[in-house]
């Protein structure tokens, strides 16, 4: 549904897009993760055909996606900073989309109306930040998009509207096969509704993976000893090692059976396996990568 191969883009001299690779099948959900700077904004506008690639293809549905109409009314994007023509109200702003979108649809349009405590005749931009965000996805999601393209999606929603927007876009992955690729900083959120996740650091995608086997590699465990144990862990990447009294908690890539079998030996007064956060995984996977991570505790 959604494929960029060799994505490369320069901005001036500076190569903002290196090389990058992403293939996302219908009815899935791809969370898109990165430090400040990474390069996120820029491949999402690629997506959404805001951009032309220098170099490599993006393709949706099997098509092009820049200057290409066809593509672009199939999907929707929601930028972080969203954009309305400044004089129309909600109700002017959906028979806009009905004209634009060949699949709008009025019916959901108006059965939504329950959904979002706004006033249609309100213009848009008298609203706050959050109610704007509202109305972009209550617009976007009547477009019954086969697409969705979300750049930091339900940032400045309040909890509430951030679950009913989620269980809107979940319901439409699950009944229509929606594909959506989504960008946030916001991990805890993203753990609950991924299926895949790619880490992209200094233009570069570093990791790409099932969000399950993400966490399969990196292990989170606390173990005390009665004498120092810190010999066994050779041979181990320890991405983490702090001490409270007298635990460790270790953050180890490596086997997680190869691991545990060799502090056993050594008849560990404590050992349990921790499950691991995606904001835990992405600390570790970008410390790995040179990242600066030397105050972030856990
Ligand atoms: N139009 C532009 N012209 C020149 N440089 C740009 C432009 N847009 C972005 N950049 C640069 O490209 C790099 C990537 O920016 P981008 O906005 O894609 O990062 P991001 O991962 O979305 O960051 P954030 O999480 O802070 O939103 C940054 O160094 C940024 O300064």
């Amino acid at each position: 549904m959604i494929e960029v191969n060799n994505l490369t883009k320069y901005f001036g001299p500076f190569k903002v897009l290196d090389d990058i690779n992403i293939s996302i099948k219908p009815g899935s959900i791809y969370g898109l993760l990165g430090p400040n700077g990474a390069g996120k904004t820029t491949l999402i506008k690629h997506l959404a055909g805001v951009y032309r690639p220098d170099s490599g293809t993006v393709k949706i549905i099997d098509e092009q996606v820049y200057e290409n109409p066809k593509v672009k009314s199939s999907l929707i994007y929601i930028p972080d900073d969203l954009y309305f023509f400044n004089q129309y109200s909600i109700k002017e702003a959906s028979k806009f989309y009905a004209r634009i979108y060949p699949n709008w649809n009025q019916e959901r349009f108006d059965s939504l109306k329950e959904y979002f405590p706004l006033d249609i005749n309100n213009r848009i931009s008298k609203l706050s930040k959050g109610m704007q965000k509202q109305v972009a996805f209550w617009l976007g999601i009547c477009t019954m998009p086969k697409v969705m393209i979300l750049d930091e999606p339900v940032d400045g929603l309040d909890p509430v509207m951030r679950k009913k927007i989620w269980n809107l876009m979940l319901q439409d992955v699950s009944e229509r096969k929606t594909t959506i690729l989504v960008s946030s900083h916001n991990l805890r959120e993203l753990e609950d509704v991924c299926c895949h996740i790619g880490i992209i650091y200094d233009g570069k995608m570093v990791v790409q993976r099932e969000l399950d086997n993400l966490k399969t590699n990196i292990h989170k465990i606390q173990v005390a000893f009665e004498s120092d144990f810190n010999q066994l862990l050779q041979g181990f990447e320890v991405l983490h090692n702090s001490k409270n009294g007298s635990v460790n908690t270790l953050v180890v890539r490596g086997d997680k059976e190869e691991l545990l079998n060799t502090l056993k030996k050594a008849n560990p007064l404590i050992l349990d396996v921790l499950s691991l956060t995606l904001e835990e995984v992405f600390i570790y996977e970008l410390g790995g990568l040179g990242y600066e991570i030397n105050n972030v505790t856990i």
